[in-house]
C-alpha cells in the first residue's frame, strides 16, 4: 500500500507496537532534554512525539487532558490554587481554566521547546497558556517543588511523560513527599499512572509510595485513550490528611462549570465517566488492594 508509518515500539511495552500513517513531518529537533517530533497523521490530526513516545494526537487528546484535570478538580469543593507539573503542551491548562473558582495556575515544565512547538502546531492546546491566571515556570519540577511554601496548593496535577528520561524522578517517593508538603490538608494530587495492562510493577511501586505519603486516600482510575499503548491510561488520585475527599462522588460536578474558552462542555469527561473511571477490572482491584 506504500503508506509511510511511524511505529511506536518501546522497551516499556516489548513485543508490540502501535503505528500511525504519516502524511508529513512538520518538526523534528533535539531539545536540551529529548527529541521533539511533530507530524501530520493521516487520520488522527497532528501528533506530538517525545523521544519516540506518542504524547498526544489532535483527535483524542481531550480524553486524557480532561480526565487528568477534572478527576481531581471536581473532587474538591472550590479549588483555588493549582499546580501543573509537566503539561507543556497546554492542554491540561485549558481544562483547569474551566474551573471559575481557580485563582492561580502555576505550571512547571522543564522543556521550553515543548511549549514553543505546542504554540506553533497545537493552538487548541496552547490556548491554555493565554489564561491570565497561568504562571509559567520553565524549570525542573524537582527544584520548583522544593521551594513551594507548605500547604500552598489545593490541587497538583502531574502530567508527566513516561518515567524514562526527564520524568524519571517524578514517580519516586521523595517527589511525592514534596508534593504532599505543597498541598493543603485535604488537598489532592492526580498523577499520570500508565497502563494497567503494561506497567503493573510501576503502578504497584507508585501506589505503594503514595500510600506511605498520602494519609487521606489513594485511588487508581483509568480512561480509554486510543493512541496510548494498550488504549488505556491510568491516574493515581491522592489526598492529604484533612477534610475527607471522596473521589468517587464529585462534589464539584463539571456540568455546572462554563468553559473558560467556549461554552462547549468537555468532550469526554462528565460525572458518570468520573464515577466509572474508579471502577476497576477484578485483576486490577486485587493487584491494587493487595499493596
Ligand atoms: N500532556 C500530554 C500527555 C502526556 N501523557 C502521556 C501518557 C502516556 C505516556 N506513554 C506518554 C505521556
Amino acid at each position: 500500500k506504500g503508506d509511510k508509518r511511524v511505529y511506536f515500539n518501546n522497551p516499556m511495552w516489548p513485543g508490540e507496537a502501535h503505528s500511525l500513517e504519516v502524511k508529513n513531518v512538520l518538526f523534528k529537533e533535539r531539545s536540551k532534554f529529548q527529541e521533539v517530533l511533530v507530524f501530520e497523521s493521516a487520520t488522527y490530526g497532528k501528533v506530538l512525539v517525545l523521544d519516540g513516545i506518542l504524547q498526544l494526537t489532535e483527535k483524542d487528546e481531550f480524553a486524557y487532558q480532561e480526565m487528568i484535570a477534572h478527576l481531581p478538580l471536581c473532587s474538591i469543593k472550590s479549588p483555588k490554587n493549582v499546580l501543573v507539573v509537566g503539561g507543556g503542551d497546554g492542554g491540561v491548562l485549558r481544562e483547569v481554566a474551566r474551573h471559575s473558582s481557580v485563582e492561580l495556575i502555576d505550571i512547571c515544565e522543564i522543556d521550553q521547546m515543548v511549549i514553543d512547538v505546542s504554540k506553533k502546531f497545537f493552538p487548541d492546546l496552547a490556548v491554555g497558556f493565554e489564561d491570565p491566571r497561568v504562571h509559567l515556570h520553565v524549570e525542573d519540577a524537582l527544584e520548583f517543588i522544593r521551594h513551594v511554601p507548605k500547604g500552598k496548593y489545593d490541587a497538583i496535577i502531574v502530567d508527566s511523560s513516561d518515567p524514562v528520561g526527564p520524568a524519571q524522578d517524578l514517580v519516586e517517593k521523595p517527589f511525592f513527599e514534596m508534593i504532599s508538603n505543597a498541598l493543603r490538608p485535604g488537598g489532592v494530587l492526580c498523577n499520570m499512572a500508565e497502563s494497567m495492562w503494561l506497567h503493573t510493577h510501576l503502578i504497584n511501586d507508585m501506589i505503594a509510595a503514595c500510600r506511605e505519603v498520602f494519609k487521606g486516600s489513594v485511588h487508581y482510575a483509568w480512561a480509554n485513550v486510543p493512541t496510548y499503548p494498550s488504549g488505556v491510561i491510568g491516574f493515581i488520585l491522592c489526598s492529604t490528611e484533612g477534610p475527607h475527599v471522596d473521589f468517587r462522588n464529585p462534589v464539584n460536578p463539571i456540568e455546572k462549570l462554563e468553559g473558560a474558552y467556549d461554552q462547549s462542555e468537555p468532550k469526554f469527561y462528565n460525572s458518570q465517566i468520573h464515577r466509572a473511571a474508579f471502577a476497576l477490572p477484578s485483576f486490577v482491584k486485587k493487584q491494587v488492594s493487595s499493596l
